[in-house]
């Protein structure tokens, strides 16, 4: 299954965003849309998740145009976890992660697949030991994983997180990290904003590089994240390399003189 984006024109009101976008994501992938402030990552992500309606182009799910598609089978298909996402309702940890399970819900209760999946989503994310806890009481990482479990409970074949390491400790950013992977090993497609370029080489295997709402490049990290791309989108002297463990890092030497 596919996530793609054909000739994606966005502005809001009258500023441009987006611009003549075309990415493809798959299933079975870690991709990460990576850019500078204001590249457009956020509302690419928006488009991606039917949030956003393309002024022309489209974003389509398996061909099909994901703004078009009846909200219910979307929400099924696709767990957004928005930038900045907020709790403003005090309610229990499992009342705000088994909000997640809603657009499974055919009754009133909740089903024995539905306490399973809850039940999966808090142990996944490190929450369970808080259940029962007021979601608008919890620290900004603590919310930061919750929120992410009620994506999880969903059990959407796509998760689209924009910026999901906000707030979270150097321990749960691996944590959350790890997880992300994991759901793409096991066959769902994700896609993750991130800014932390260290960790989306050594993460993620496909990415998107935005700039200023177009697309610099796109593909395999090594094929992407080169010197000469880091330098003319982000201004930074900066190279990838493997380490003796086979693992990709990326070694920033600094900032490019103007
Ligand atoms: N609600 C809005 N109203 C007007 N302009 C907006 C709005 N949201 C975003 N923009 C503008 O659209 C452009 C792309 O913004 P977007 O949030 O997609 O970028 P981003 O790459 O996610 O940025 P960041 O890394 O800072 O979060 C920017 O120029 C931004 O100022």
């Amino acid at each position: 299954m596919t996530l793609q984006c054909d000739n994606v024109d966005f502005a809001h009101g009258e500023r441009p965003a987006l611009h003549s976008v075309n990415a493809c994501f798959e299933q079975g992938q870690f991709s990460v849309i990576l850019g500078p402030n204001g590249a457009g990552k956020s509302t690419l992500l928006a488009c991606l998740a039917g949030l956003l309606k393309p002024d022309s182009g489209s974003a389509r799910l398996d061909g099909r145009d994901v703004s078009s598609l009846p909200v219910a089978d979307r929400a099924k298909m696709i767990g957004l976890l928005p930038q900045g996402a907020e709790t403003h309702w005090a309610i229990s940890v499992q009342a705000l992660v088994a909000l997640g399970r809603y657009p499974h819900r055919t009754g009133l209760g909740l089903s024995k697949q539905d306490r399973s999946a809850i039940t999966d989503a808090l142990n996944a994310t490190g929450t369970s030991s808080y259940a029962m806890r007021t979601v608008t009481e919890l620290s900004g990482g603590e919310r930061a994983r919750v929120l992410m479990a009620r994506v999880l409970a969903g059990e959407p074949q796509w998760i689209l997180a924009d910026e999901p390491l906000a707030n979270l400790d150097p321990g749960y950013q691996i944590d959350m990290l790890t997880l992300l992977r994991k759901q793409a090993d096991s066959g769902k497609g994700v896609v993750a904003v991130l800014h932390d370029l260290h960790h989306a080489v050594r993460y993620a295997n496909h990415v998107v590089l935005l700039h200023r709402g177009t697309i610099f490049a796109q593909g395999d990290m090594s094929s992407v994240i080169t010197s000469a791309n880091l330098a003319a989108v982000y201004g930074i002297d900066a190279q990838l390399f493997t380490d003796e463990k086979g693992l990709k890092q990326l070694l920033i030497h600094g900032k490019i003189a103007p």
